[in-house]
């Protein structure tokens, strides 16, 4: 056992970064869950970017300055928060683990972390609720054209407890990712779309990645264009039948006007209007003109547009349009408490963690979630101290310093 101070949990001495809980990881799942967990859209640029975009920055850190009570919590949605990070939702956690989305909740619990649950659950919204026992809980929806789905699970998720819905606006279609392509990708038995059962009889395990026509959906298939979730360029009649990602998720006929006005009337008063996917300053502009409570900044993980800034680098901008007016938040590659450090020294209020959570699912269901949360958390901690902050909120631009590829520095 390593040394340890009095109270907290031992390391895990074969896990001391999420770098390495990530090869811990790959060795656990299969092919075709790895693919489909660490995958970016085309050839995966915007993927790395999200990561390598950290390393533009240097910490300047502040000496002599007693940080014996550093108090890293932050108060979200009228709960503390221990460390200013959430974890994001990201879809079918049972490929991880059997204990899926409960694991983590249970983890987000321990932890006194706020917890995404995806559309696409293997877990239902209800017992994930039970699961976390009050502490902060938010939906991401996927808005269909066919909104009935979509106002039972916000019905749903309302009663439920939820403090907001987090509405993701990057998937008016599907990114290309083409591993999940190639290993036809599916959801196996016996893991459902937990949220979708009753709706459908949840086909998801009949969700095949590669344009081929799952036998269910057969007569549906000779009425479409032939592909699965990928937009050949005719247009498309919105899906009919059982609800599954590649079918339902691309919706593209999203829009302000018609449907924030919508959600805000489903969601009030008791849930937040948040948008998950914004990238510049125009659309940050017209999130607050339509009356959003907050905005993520985000590349839905390199999964959809690739191509795009990494999400560090759009920040400061959308930020810069929302000053004052809304929060913003942001994920995509954060992967060390530095990184969380960084994001809220550019203006973002609160960061999401996305593939770590999963890795850390992988590599010992809510144990290993707690892991990952715990690392990240005593990096950060670790980080604001040694910077010579206490307070989350004393985490400004004065801390940072941007670092060009010949060694120049420059003040923000
Ligand atoms: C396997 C996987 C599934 C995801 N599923 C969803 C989803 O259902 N809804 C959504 O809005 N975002 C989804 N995301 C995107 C995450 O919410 C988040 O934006 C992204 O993972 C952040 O990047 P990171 O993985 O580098 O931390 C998913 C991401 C991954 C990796
Ligand atoms: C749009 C597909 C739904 C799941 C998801 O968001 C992802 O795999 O990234």
């Amino acid at each position: 056992m390593a040394a340890q101070v009095k109270g907290e949990k031992p390391h895990d001495l074969n896990c001391l970064t999420i770098a390495e809980l990530e090869k811990h990881a790959e060795l656990r799942m299969n092919k075709q869950t790895r693919d489909y967990y660490n995958e970016g859209a085309d050839s995966g640029s915007t993927l790395r970017e999200n990561t390598t975009a950290y390393g533009k920055y240097r910490i300047r850190p502040r000496v002599l300055r007693d940080i014996s009570l550093i108090d890293s919590s932050v108060s979200i949605w009228g709960a503390c928060n221990s460390v200013p990070i959430g974890v994001a939702p990201t879809a079918m956690q049972c490929l991880a683990h059997p204990d899926g989305e409960i694991a983590t909740a249970k983890a987000c619990k321990e932890a006194g972390i706020a917890m995404g649950l995806s559309s696409f659950a293997t877990s239902t919204i209800e017992d994930v609720a039970s699961n976390i026992d009050g502490h902060p809980l938010i939906f991401q929806l996927y808005l269909f054209e066919e909104r009935e789905h979509s106002r039972k699970l916000i019905q749903r998720a309302k009663k439920a407890g939820y403090k907001a819905i987090f509405l993701t606006v990057d998937t008016p279609m599907l990114g290309r990712r083409n591993m999940e392509i190639r290993n036809q990708f599916k959801l196996p038995k016996p893991y459902k779309l937990a949220n979708f059962a009753e709706d459908s009889g949840s086909s998801a395990s009949e969700t095949v990645m590669d344009g081929s026509t799952p036998k269910s959906e057969q007569g549906e298939e000779k009425k479409s264009n032939g592909t699965k979730g990928y937009h050949d360029g005719k247009r498309r009649q919105a899906p009919t039948g059982p609800v599954s990602f590649h079918t339902h998720a691309p919706n593209p006929t999203l829009s302000w006007e018609r449907d924030i006005g919508w959600l805000k009337e489903q969601c009030s008063p008791e849930m937040e209007v948040w948008v998950k996917g914004i990238a510049t300053a125009e659309d940050a502009h017209l999130a607050v003109h339509h009356g959003v409570d907050g905005i993520v900044v985000s590349n839905h993980g390199g999964r959809q547009l690739n191509g795009t800034l990494a999400t560090l680098d759009a920040l400061p901008d959308v930020v810069e349009a929302a000053r004052g007016k809304i929060p913003v938040h942001v994920d995509g590659g954060i992967r060390h408490g530095t990184d969380v450090f960084k994001a809220l020294a550019l203006g973002a209020d609160f960061v999401w963690v996305g593939r770590p959570v999963l890795w850390g699912l992988a590599y010992k269901g809510q144990e290993g979630v707690e892991l990952c949360l715990r690392l990240l958390s005593d990096e950060f901690r670790l980080c604001m101290g040694l910077a010579g902050t206490v307070k989350v909120e004393d985490i400004t631009k004065e801390y940072l310093v941007k670092i060009d590829k010949s060694g120049f520095t420059s003040r923000l």
